[in-house]
Protein backbone atom coordinates (compact mmCIF):
# COMPACT_ATOMS: atom_id res chain seq x y z
CA UNK A 1 0.00 0.00 0.00
CA UNK A 2 1.03 3.28 -0.55
CA UNK A 3 2.07 5.30 2.71
CA UNK A 4 -0.23 7.88 1.42
CA UNK A 5 -3.42 6.11 0.93
CA UNK A 6 -6.07 6.22 3.60
CA UNK A 7 -6.84 9.20 5.91
CA UNK A 8 -4.41 10.45 8.75
CA UNK A 9 -5.10 11.83 12.09
CA UNK A 10 -1.76 14.03 12.07
CA UNK A 11 0.27 15.05 9.10
CA UNK A 12 4.11 16.05 10.08
CA UNK A 13 5.61 17.94 7.46
CA UNK A 14 9.97 17.55 7.89
CA UNK A 15 11.54 15.43 9.79
CA UNK A 16 14.10 17.12 10.80
CA UNK A 17 15.73 18.14 14.88
CA UNK A 18 12.01 18.73 15.90
CA UNK A 19 9.76 16.98 13.49
CA UNK A 20 11.19 13.36 14.67
CA UNK A 21 10.23 14.16 18.26
CA UNK A 22 6.98 15.83 17.80
CA UNK A 23 6.35 12.53 15.69
CA UNK A 24 7.96 10.38 18.25
CA UNK A 25 6.11 11.57 21.14
CA UNK A 26 2.54 11.87 19.29
CA UNK A 27 2.92 8.21 18.11
CA UNK A 28 3.47 6.60 21.51
CA UNK A 29 0.83 8.78 23.41
CA UNK A 30 -1.65 8.23 20.54
CA UNK A 31 -0.96 4.73 19.92
CA UNK A 32 -4.31 4.30 17.80
CA UNK A 33 -4.01 7.21 15.71
CA UNK A 34 -2.58 6.78 12.21
CA UNK A 35 0.34 9.79 12.17
CA UNK A 36 2.28 10.60 8.70
CA UNK A 37 5.58 11.95 8.92
CA UNK A 38 6.90 13.31 5.38
CA UNK A 39 10.68 14.31 4.43
CA UNK A 40 11.99 15.23 1.24
CA UNK A 41 15.40 13.45 2.22
CA UNK A 42 16.54 10.20 2.96
CA UNK A 43 17.96 8.09 5.67
CA UNK A 44 21.52 7.45 6.16
CA UNK A 45 22.57 4.41 5.94
CA UNK A 46 24.30 3.36 9.28
CA UNK A 47 27.34 2.39 7.32
CA UNK A 48 27.86 6.00 5.44
CA UNK A 49 31.42 7.35 5.17
CA UNK A 50 31.33 10.87 7.36
CA UNK A 51 28.07 11.26 9.00
CA UNK A 52 28.15 9.22 12.20
CA UNK A 53 31.91 10.11 12.79
CA UNK A 54 32.37 12.89 14.54
CA UNK A 55 35.56 13.99 13.79
CA UNK A 56 34.38 13.92 10.35
CA UNK A 57 32.00 16.95 10.77
CA UNK A 58 33.60 19.36 8.70
CA UNK A 59 33.27 17.27 5.78
CA UNK A 60 30.24 16.04 6.73
CA UNK A 61 28.66 19.83 7.04
CA UNK A 62 30.32 20.88 3.72
CA UNK A 63 28.17 17.83 1.39
CA UNK A 64 26.08 18.88 -0.86
CA UNK A 65 24.79 15.76 -1.26
CA UNK A 66 22.99 15.88 2.21
CA UNK A 67 21.38 19.63 1.82
CA UNK A 68 19.28 21.74 -0.04
CA UNK A 69 22.01 24.34 -1.53
CA UNK A 70 20.62 27.42 0.16
CA UNK A 71 22.53 30.81 -0.84
CA UNK A 72 21.65 34.14 0.21
CA UNK A 73 21.85 37.10 -1.94
CA UNK A 74 24.53 39.57 -1.80
CA UNK A 75 25.27 40.90 1.75
CA UNK A 76 25.94 44.81 1.91
CA UNK A 77 27.23 44.47 5.42
CA UNK A 78 29.61 41.49 4.42
CA UNK A 79 31.57 42.87 1.38
CA UNK A 80 28.17 41.66 -1.19
CA UNK A 81 29.47 37.97 -0.60
CA UNK A 82 26.39 35.13 -0.92
CA UNK A 83 26.22 33.42 2.05
CA UNK A 84 25.81 29.73 2.14
CA UNK A 85 23.27 29.01 4.18
CA UNK A 86 23.47 25.12 4.83
CA UNK A 87 20.19 23.29 5.71
CA UNK A 88 20.09 19.04 5.69
CA UNK A 89 17.94 17.30 3.46
CA UNK A 90 17.84 13.97 5.27
CA UNK A 91 15.73 12.18 8.02
CA UNK A 92 17.19 13.73 10.89
CA UNK A 93 17.58 17.33 9.24
CA UNK A 94 19.99 19.16 10.49
CA UNK A 95 20.87 16.92 13.34
CA UNK A 96 23.00 14.85 10.32
CA UNK A 97 24.93 17.26 9.61
CA UNK A 98 25.44 20.07 12.41
CA UNK A 99 28.44 20.08 14.35
CA UNK A 100 26.60 18.18 17.65
CA UNK A 101 27.11 20.50 20.20
CA UNK A 102 24.90 20.71 23.06
CA UNK A 103 23.57 24.07 24.50
CA UNK A 104 20.41 24.94 26.30
CA UNK A 105 20.99 28.34 26.17
CA UNK A 106 20.84 31.03 29.02
CA UNK A 107 17.70 31.25 31.01
CA UNK A 108 17.75 35.26 30.60
CA UNK A 109 16.92 34.58 26.44
CA UNK A 110 13.40 32.37 27.46
CA UNK A 111 12.40 34.99 30.02
CA UNK A 112 12.39 37.26 27.87
CA UNK A 113 10.35 34.98 25.38
CA UNK A 114 7.66 34.54 27.97
CA UNK A 115 7.89 38.31 28.90
CA UNK A 116 7.00 39.56 25.52
CA UNK A 117 3.88 37.48 25.77
CA UNK A 118 4.73 34.34 25.14
CA UNK A 119 3.23 32.74 28.77
CA UNK A 120 3.97 28.82 29.21
CA UNK A 121 7.47 29.64 27.81
CA UNK A 122 9.93 30.79 30.97
CA UNK A 123 12.83 28.57 31.82
CA UNK A 124 11.34 27.24 34.59
CA UNK A 125 8.31 26.11 32.39
CA UNK A 126 10.53 24.91 29.35
CA UNK A 127 13.18 22.97 31.29
CA UNK A 128 11.30 19.94 31.85
CA UNK A 129 11.28 19.84 28.16
CA UNK A 130 15.00 19.71 28.21
CA UNK A 131 14.96 17.36 30.16
CA UNK A 132 13.32 15.49 28.80
CA UNK A 133 14.91 15.55 25.08
CA UNK A 134 18.44 15.03 27.02
CA UNK A 135 16.63 11.67 28.23
CA UNK A 136 16.79 10.29 24.89
CA UNK A 137 19.91 11.98 23.26
CA UNK A 138 23.42 10.91 24.99
CA UNK A 139 25.55 14.14 25.78
CA UNK A 140 28.68 13.54 25.77
CA UNK A 141 31.07 16.17 27.75
CA UNK A 142 34.53 16.45 26.43
CA UNK A 143 37.70 15.21 28.02
CA UNK A 144 40.47 18.06 28.49
CA UNK A 145 43.45 17.52 26.61
CA UNK A 146 46.46 19.48 27.95
CA UNK A 147 45.64 22.51 25.42
CA UNK A 148 41.99 22.95 27.48
CA UNK A 149 44.25 23.23 30.80
CA UNK A 150 46.14 25.91 29.42
CA UNK A 151 43.43 27.72 28.04
CA UNK A 152 42.00 27.65 31.22
CA UNK A 153 44.60 29.09 32.35
CA UNK A 154 44.65 32.16 29.86
CA UNK A 155 40.97 32.42 30.80
CA UNK A 156 41.43 33.05 34.01
CA UNK A 157 43.42 36.20 34.04
CA UNK A 158 40.88 37.65 31.60
CA UNK A 159 38.76 37.51 34.85
CA UNK A 160 36.76 34.22 33.04
CA UNK A 161 36.58 31.51 35.14
CA UNK A 162 35.92 28.00 34.82
CA UNK A 163 32.35 26.75 35.12
CA UNK A 164 32.40 22.49 35.27
CA UNK A 165 28.70 22.66 33.20
CA UNK A 166 27.35 25.54 30.93
CA UNK A 167 24.13 23.86 30.66
CA UNK A 168 23.29 23.19 34.74
CA UNK A 169 25.06 25.94 36.00
CA UNK A 170 22.90 29.44 37.23
CA UNK A 171 24.53 30.80 34.30
CA UNK A 172 26.75 29.69 31.39
CA UNK A 173 29.77 32.47 31.57
CA UNK A 174 33.31 30.93 31.70
CA UNK A 175 35.35 28.70 30.21
CA UNK A 176 33.93 24.86 30.08
CA UNK A 177 34.29 21.56 28.16
CA UNK A 178 32.38 20.80 25.25
CA UNK A 179 28.99 18.92 25.30
CA UNK A 180 28.29 17.25 22.13
CA UNK A 181 25.50 14.81 21.20
CA UNK A 182 27.75 11.71 20.58
CA UNK A 183 26.86 8.31 22.07
CA UNK A 184 28.78 6.29 24.63
CA UNK A 185 30.26 4.20 21.20
CA UNK A 186 31.40 7.26 19.78
CA UNK A 187 28.79 8.06 17.32
CA UNK A 188 26.68 11.05 15.99
CA UNK A 189 23.03 11.41 17.88
CA UNK A 190 20.64 12.45 15.46
CA UNK A 191 16.79 12.76 16.45
CA UNK A 192 15.59 10.23 13.68
CA UNK A 193 18.53 7.44 14.86
CA UNK A 194 17.42 8.16 18.59
CA UNK A 195 13.69 8.73 18.74
CA UNK A 196 12.44 6.93 15.25
CA UNK A 197 14.00 4.80 13.58
CA UNK A 198 12.50 2.69 10.74
CA UNK A 199 9.35 0.80 11.46
CA UNK A 200 10.00 1.26 15.58
CA UNK A 201 6.27 2.57 15.87
CA UNK A 202 3.29 0.84 14.30
CA UNK A 203 1.16 3.65 14.03
CA UNK A 204 3.65 6.62 12.13
CA UNK A 205 4.03 6.45 8.47
CA UNK A 206 7.15 7.58 7.35
CA UNK A 207 7.43 8.93 3.49
CA UNK A 208 10.98 10.16 2.80
CA UNK A 209 11.33 11.41 -0.64
CA UNK A 210 8.66 13.53 -0.64
CA UNK A 211 8.35 17.11 -0.97
CA UNK A 212 5.51 19.30 0.68
CA UNK A 213 4.18 21.67 -1.89
CA UNK A 214 1.25 23.45 -0.18
CA UNK A 215 -1.24 23.10 3.09
CA UNK A 216 -5.01 22.56 1.39
CA UNK A 217 -8.02 24.96 3.77
CA UNK A 218 -11.26 24.52 3.35
CA UNK A 219 -13.81 27.38 3.38
CA UNK A 220 -13.24 27.83 7.00
CA UNK A 221 -9.45 28.49 6.75
CA UNK A 222 -9.48 24.80 8.56
CA UNK A 223 -6.04 22.82 7.61
CA UNK A 224 -6.95 19.83 5.83
CA UNK A 225 -4.69 18.32 3.47
CA UNK A 226 -1.50 18.39 2.05
CA UNK A 227 -0.48 18.42 -1.75
CA UNK A 228 2.90 16.70 -1.95
CA UNK A 229 5.57 15.64 -4.55
CA UNK A 230 7.19 12.64 -4.63
CA UNK A 231 10.46 13.11 -5.62
CA UNK A 232 11.30 10.35 -7.64
CA UNK A 233 8.56 9.57 -9.29
CA UNK A 234 7.45 12.94 -9.83
CA UNK A 235 4.05 12.05 -8.76
CA UNK A 236 1.79 14.85 -7.10
CA UNK A 237 -0.17 14.07 -4.24
CA UNK A 238 -3.18 15.34 -1.70
CA UNK A 239 -2.87 13.27 1.84
CA UNK A 240 -5.73 14.46 4.34
CA UNK A 241 -5.27 15.29 7.82
CA UNK A 242 -8.32 14.77 10.13
CA UNK A 243 -6.89 16.19 13.53
CA UNK A 244 -3.92 18.61 12.28
CA UNK A 245 -1.17 19.55 10.08
CA UNK A 246 1.88 20.48 11.82
CA UNK A 247 4.97 22.29 10.11
CA UNK A 248 8.49 21.30 11.09
CA UNK A 249 9.90 22.57 7.76
CA UNK A 250 12.79 24.70 9.89
CA UNK A 251 13.51 28.24 9.64
CA UNK A 252 13.42 28.68 5.72
CA UNK A 253 10.96 25.75 4.80
CA UNK A 254 8.65 26.95 7.61
CA UNK A 255 7.91 30.37 6.21
CA UNK A 256 8.73 28.98 2.76
CA UNK A 257 5.61 26.47 2.62
CA UNK A 258 3.26 29.25 4.18
CA UNK A 259 4.02 31.41 1.95
CA UNK A 260 2.79 29.23 -0.80
CA UNK A 261 0.05 28.19 0.77
CA UNK A 262 -1.54 31.79 0.92
CA UNK A 263 -0.55 32.52 4.67
CA UNK A 264 1.81 35.47 4.95
CA UNK A 265 2.22 38.95 4.00
CA UNK A 266 -1.06 40.28 1.98
CA UNK A 267 0.86 42.33 -0.75
CA UNK A 268 3.64 40.14 -1.47
CA UNK A 269 0.78 36.86 -2.01
CA UNK A 270 -1.48 39.20 -4.26
CA UNK A 271 1.61 40.42 -6.45
CA UNK A 272 2.16 36.73 -7.54
CA UNK A 273 -1.83 35.50 -7.96
CA UNK A 274 -1.32 32.95 -4.64
CA UNK A 275 -5.10 33.57 -2.99
CA UNK A 276 -5.16 34.85 0.49
CA UNK A 277 -5.72 32.32 3.25
CA UNK A 278 -4.31 34.56 6.14
CA UNK A 279 -3.00 37.95 5.92
CA UNK A 280 0.17 37.07 8.33
CA UNK A 281 2.87 39.97 7.82
CA UNK A 282 5.48 37.81 9.98
CA UNK A 283 5.56 35.16 7.81
CA UNK A 284 9.28 35.41 6.28
CA UNK A 285 10.51 38.26 8.46
CA UNK A 286 12.37 38.36 11.50
CA UNK A 287 15.00 36.56 10.31
CA UNK A 288 17.93 35.77 12.52
CA UNK A 289 21.48 34.49 12.65
CA UNK A 290 24.31 34.60 14.53
CA UNK A 291 27.98 35.25 12.81
CA UNK A 292 31.40 33.72 13.63
CA UNK A 293 34.33 35.99 13.28
CA UNK A 294 38.22 34.32 13.02
CA UNK A 295 41.52 33.98 14.88
CA UNK A 296 44.32 31.52 13.88
CA UNK A 297 47.56 30.98 15.52
CA UNK A 298 49.94 28.72 14.41
CA UNK A 299 51.17 25.62 17.42
CA UNK A 300 54.84 25.55 18.52
CA UNK A 301 54.31 22.09 19.40
CA UNK A 302 51.94 19.13 18.08
CA UNK A 303 48.25 19.94 19.04
CA UNK A 304 46.81 16.82 20.84
CA UNK A 305 44.40 14.86 18.73
CA UNK A 306 40.84 15.50 18.06
CA UNK A 307 37.86 13.31 19.07
CA UNK A 308 35.07 15.72 17.93
CA UNK A 309 34.27 17.72 15.29
CA UNK A 310 35.66 20.85 17.56
CA UNK A 311 38.11 21.16 20.28
CA UNK A 312 36.50 20.22 23.47
CA UNK A 313 36.14 23.86 25.19
CA UNK A 314 33.99 26.74 24.86
CA UNK A 315 34.01 29.99 26.18
CA UNK A 316 31.18 31.54 27.16
CA UNK A 317 31.07 35.45 28.14
CA UNK A 318 29.86 39.05 26.74
CA UNK A 319 30.37 42.33 24.75
CA UNK A 320 29.34 44.24 28.01
CA UNK A 321 30.40 42.94 31.10
CA UNK A 322 27.75 45.35 32.79
CA UNK A 323 25.67 41.98 31.86
CA UNK A 324 27.70 39.33 33.21
CA UNK A 325 27.17 36.80 34.50
CA UNK A 326 23.61 36.08 33.74
CA UNK A 327 23.35 36.98 30.16
CA UNK A 328 26.81 36.30 27.20
CA UNK A 329 26.34 37.06 23.99
CA UNK A 330 29.89 35.74 22.53
CA UNK A 331 30.34 31.69 22.41
CA UNK A 332 33.55 31.34 21.18
CA UNK A 333 34.90 27.57 19.78
CA UNK A 334 38.16 26.38 18.87
CA UNK A 335 38.96 23.65 16.60
CA UNK A 336 42.38 22.38 15.39
CA UNK A 337 44.41 22.83 11.88
CA UNK A 338 44.73 19.14 12.05
CA UNK A 339 40.79 17.98 11.69
CA UNK A 340 39.78 16.53 8.81
CA UNK A 341 38.27 18.95 5.95
CA UNK A 342 40.36 22.21 6.84
CA UNK A 343 42.83 21.22 4.51
CA UNK A 344 45.25 23.32 5.52
CA UNK A 345 48.76 23.38 4.05
CA UNK A 346 51.27 21.34 6.24
CA UNK A 347 53.24 24.17 7.67
CA UNK A 348 49.51 25.41 8.95
CA UNK A 349 48.17 22.31 10.25
CA UNK A 350 49.82 22.37 13.68
CA UNK A 351 47.51 25.31 14.43
CA UNK A 352 44.42 26.51 16.69
CA UNK A 353 41.10 28.97 15.30
CA UNK A 354 39.52 30.65 18.25
CA UNK A 355 35.85 31.22 16.86
CA UNK A 356 34.05 33.76 18.74
CA UNK A 357 30.17 33.36 17.77
CA UNK A 358 28.13 36.54 18.35
CA UNK A 359 25.27 35.70 19.57
CA UNK A 360 21.65 38.06 20.28
CA UNK A 361 22.52 40.40 17.14
CA UNK A 362 20.28 42.80 16.24
CA UNK A 363 20.22 42.90 12.63
CA UNK A 364 17.08 40.98 11.00
CA UNK A 365 15.98 39.78 7.13
CA UNK A 366 13.74 38.65 5.59
CA UNK A 367 12.83 35.40 3.27
CA UNK A 368 10.29 36.15 0.20
CA UNK A 369 9.05 33.61 -2.57
CA UNK A 370 10.94 33.93 -5.69
CA UNK A 371 7.96 32.39 -7.57
CA UNK A 372 4.77 29.98 -6.88
CA UNK A 373 6.85 27.05 -8.13
CA UNK A 374 7.58 25.16 -4.82
CA UNK A 375 10.98 23.82 -6.50
CA UNK A 376 12.28 26.82 -6.72
CA UNK A 377 14.41 27.92 -3.71
CA UNK A 378 13.10 31.09 -1.53
CA UNK A 379 15.22 34.67 -1.87
CA UNK A 380 17.15 35.02 1.26
CA UNK A 381 18.42 38.07 2.62
CA UNK A 382 19.56 37.85 6.31
CA UNK A 383 20.92 41.36 6.47
CA UNK A 384 23.83 40.41 7.72
CA UNK A 385 25.28 43.58 9.57
CA UNK A 386 22.80 46.02 9.06
CA UNK A 387 22.22 46.59 12.94
CA UNK A 388 25.38 49.13 13.23
CA UNK A 389 25.76 47.71 16.65
CA UNK A 390 26.49 44.40 15.07
CA UNK A 391 29.80 45.16 13.90
CA UNK A 392 31.25 46.28 17.01
CA UNK A 393 30.18 43.45 18.50
CA UNK A 394 32.38 41.79 16.07
CA UNK A 395 35.19 43.85 16.44
CA UNK A 396 34.91 43.14 20.06
CA UNK A 397 34.93 39.09 19.37
CA UNK A 398 37.95 39.51 17.11
CA UNK A 399 40.30 41.45 19.53
CA UNK A 400 38.34 38.86 22.41
CA UNK A 401 39.68 35.86 20.17
CA UNK A 402 43.03 37.92 19.90
CA UNK A 403 43.59 38.54 23.84
CA UNK A 404 43.24 34.65 24.23
CA UNK A 405 45.44 33.38 21.49
CA UNK A 406 48.50 35.86 22.58
CA UNK A 407 47.67 35.56 26.72
CA UNK A 408 50.36 33.80 28.32
CA UNK A 409 48.60 30.76 29.58
CA UNK A 410 48.69 29.57 25.77
CA UNK A 411 52.42 30.86 25.58
CA UNK A 412 53.91 26.81 25.59
CA UNK A 413 51.28 26.57 22.31
CA UNK A 414 51.47 30.33 20.89
CA UNK A 415 53.99 30.79 17.91
CA UNK A 416 52.22 33.24 15.04
CA UNK A 417 49.41 34.99 14.83
CA UNK A 418 48.25 34.17 11.14
CA UNK A 419 44.12 35.60 11.03
CA UNK A 420 43.45 38.04 11.32
CA UNK A 421 47.42 38.71 11.15
CA UNK A 422 49.60 41.63 11.97
CA UNK A 423 48.62 44.05 9.56
CA UNK A 424 45.02 44.30 10.67
CA UNK A 425 45.33 46.42 13.86
CA UNK A 426 43.15 49.37 13.64
CA UNK A 427 39.11 49.39 14.35
CA UNK A 428 39.08 50.01 10.53
CA UNK A 429 41.00 47.19 9.54
CA UNK A 430 39.47 44.73 11.82
CA UNK A 431 36.09 45.45 10.17
CA UNK A 432 37.53 45.80 7.03
CA UNK A 433 38.37 42.21 8.23
CA UNK A 434 35.46 40.90 9.43
CA UNK A 435 32.94 41.92 6.78
CA UNK A 436 35.55 39.97 4.38
CA UNK A 437 35.55 36.71 6.57
CA UNK A 438 32.44 36.71 9.36
CA UNK A 439 30.47 33.55 8.47
CA UNK A 440 26.82 32.33 8.99
CA UNK A 441 26.85 29.76 12.58
CA UNK A 442 23.65 28.26 10.38
CA UNK A 443 20.94 29.35 13.17
CA UNK A 444 18.72 30.42 11.57
CA UNK A 445 15.63 31.25 13.25
CA UNK A 446 12.49 33.72 14.13
CA UNK A 447 10.79 33.89 10.42
CA UNK A 448 7.40 32.29 11.81
CA UNK A 449 7.90 33.64 15.27
CA UNK A 450 5.88 32.97 18.44
CA UNK A 451 3.97 35.93 19.97
CA UNK A 452 1.23 38.07 20.54
CA UNK A 453 1.74 41.27 18.16
CA UNK A 454 1.25 42.28 14.51
CA UNK A 455 3.86 40.48 13.74
CA UNK A 456 3.49 36.89 15.41
CA UNK A 457 3.12 34.06 12.81
CA UNK A 458 1.94 31.66 15.95
CA UNK A 459 0.19 32.20 18.67
CA UNK A 460 2.53 30.61 22.61
CA UNK A 461 0.06 27.50 21.71
CA UNK A 462 2.10 27.28 18.05
CA UNK A 463 -1.18 27.37 16.37
CA UNK A 464 -1.15 29.54 13.23
CA UNK A 465 -2.84 33.11 13.57
CA UNK A 466 -6.13 33.17 11.69
CA UNK A 467 -6.06 29.35 10.69
CA UNK A 468 -7.70 26.09 12.27
CA UNK A 469 -5.69 22.71 12.53
CA UNK A 470 -2.23 24.28 11.39
CA UNK A 471 0.55 25.03 13.99
CA UNK A 472 4.57 25.45 13.29
CA UNK A 473 7.05 23.27 15.70
CA UNK A 474 10.57 23.96 14.61
CA UNK A 475 13.19 26.80 14.92
CA UNK A 476 11.46 29.32 12.97
CA UNK A 477 8.66 30.27 16.20
CA UNK A 478 11.79 31.72 18.24
CA UNK A 479 10.60 35.05 18.52
CA UNK A 480 14.58 36.21 19.43
CA UNK A 481 17.61 33.73 19.54
CA UNK A 482 18.40 32.88 22.98
CA UNK A 483 22.60 33.05 23.89
CA UNK A 484 23.59 29.57 22.36
CA UNK A 485 23.43 27.46 19.55
CA UNK A 486 19.66 26.56 18.58
CA UNK A 487 19.75 22.63 18.17
CA UNK A 488 18.58 22.26 21.94
CA UNK A 489 16.13 25.29 21.77
CA UNK A 490 14.29 23.52 18.70
CA UNK A 491 14.17 20.42 20.27
CA UNK A 492 12.95 21.37 23.39
CA UNK A 493 10.39 23.35 21.21
CA UNK A 494 9.53 19.81 19.86
CA UNK A 495 9.02 18.19 23.24
CA UNK A 496 6.75 21.24 24.41
CA UNK A 497 4.88 21.62 20.95
CA UNK A 498 3.88 17.45 20.78
CA UNK A 499 2.59 18.58 24.82
CA UNK A 500 0.66 21.55 23.46
CA UNK A 501 -0.78 19.21 20.51
CA UNK A 502 -1.89 16.69 23.57
CA UNK A 503 -3.23 19.11 25.57
CA UNK A 504 -5.63 20.38 23.00
CA UNK A 505 -6.44 16.55 21.82
CA UNK A 506 -7.71 16.34 25.59
CA UNK A 507 -10.29 18.82 25.58
CA UNK A 508 -11.95 18.27 22.31
C1 LIG B 1 26.16 22.95 9.26
C2 LIG B 1 25.36 23.23 10.51
C3 LIG B 1 25.95 23.11 11.76
C4 LIG B 1 25.20 23.37 12.92
N1 LIG B 1 25.76 23.11 14.13
C5 LIG B 1 24.99 23.19 15.24
C6 LIG B 1 25.48 22.73 16.50
O1 LIG B 1 26.57 22.19 16.60
N2 LIG B 1 24.67 22.87 17.59
C7 LIG B 1 23.44 23.46 17.50
O2 LIG B 1 22.78 23.62 18.53
N3 LIG B 1 22.94 23.87 16.32
C8 LIG B 1 23.67 23.70 15.18
N4 LIG B 1 23.14 24.02 13.97
C9 LIG B 1 21.75 24.52 13.92
C10 LIG B 1 20.72 23.43 14.24
O3 LIG B 1 21.13 22.20 13.71
C11 LIG B 1 19.35 23.85 13.69
O4 LIG B 1 18.97 25.07 14.29
C12 LIG B 1 18.26 22.85 13.99
O5 LIG B 1 18.64 21.57 13.58
C13 LIG B 1 16.97 23.28 13.29
O6 LIG B 1 16.00 22.26 13.45
P1 LIG B 1 14.60 22.34 12.67
O7 LIG B 1 13.82 21.15 13.08
O8 LIG B 1 14.02 23.69 12.88
O9 LIG B 1 14.99 22.27 11.13
P2 LIG B 1 15.69 21.10 10.31
O10 LIG B 1 16.50 20.23 11.20
O11 LIG B 1 16.35 21.78 9.17
O12 LIG B 1 14.48 20.20 9.78
C14 LIG B 1 13.62 20.58 8.75
C15 LIG B 1 13.35 19.35 7.89
O13 LIG B 1 12.30 19.67 6.98
C16 LIG B 1 12.63 19.18 5.71
N5 LIG B 1 11.94 20.02 4.71
C17 LIG B 1 11.98 21.37 4.62
N6 LIG B 1 11.19 21.78 3.61
C18 LIG B 1 10.66 20.67 3.05
C19 LIG B 1 9.75 20.44 1.96
N7 LIG B 1 9.21 21.44 1.24
N8 LIG B 1 9.40 19.17 1.68
C20 LIG B 1 9.90 18.12 2.40
N9 LIG B 1 10.77 18.28 3.43
C21 LIG B 1 11.14 19.54 3.76
C22 LIG B 1 14.14 19.31 5.64
O14 LIG B 1 14.69 18.46 4.65
C23 LIG B 1 14.56 18.95 7.06
O15 LIG B 1 14.81 17.58 7.21
C24 LIG B 1 23.84 23.79 12.80
C25 LIG B 1 23.25 23.90 11.55
C26 LIG B 1 24.00 23.61 10.41
C27 LIG B 1 23.32 23.72 9.08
Amino acid sequence: MSPFEGAFDYIILGAGSAGCILAATLAEALPDDRILLLEAGDDIPPHHETVWDPTRWVLVSRDRTLEWGYRSVAQTGLHGREIQLRRAKALGGCSVHNAMVYVRGGAYGFDRWAQEGCVGWNYDNILPYFERVEERMHITQAAVDPFIEDLVVACNPMGIPYTPNYNTSPHAFGVSPFQFLISQGGQRETTFSNFLGTGRHKNLHIASGVRFDRIVFDGERRAVAVAATDLRTQRQVEIHASREILIAAGAIGSPHLLLLSGVGPENQLRDLGIPVVSALPGVGENFQDDLFVTAMFLSRKPMPPQPYGLMGAVIFTSTDPSTLPYLTDVECSLASGTMEGLELPPDKRQSYFIYPNLQLLRSRGTIKLASTNPAEHPIIDPRYLNAPEDIQRCIFGVKLARDIGHNRGLADWFAEEILPGPRVQTDAEIEAYIRQTADTCYHYAGTCKMGVDDMAVVTPNLEVRGTERLRVVDASIIPTTVSGNTAAATMMIAAKGADLVLASRRST
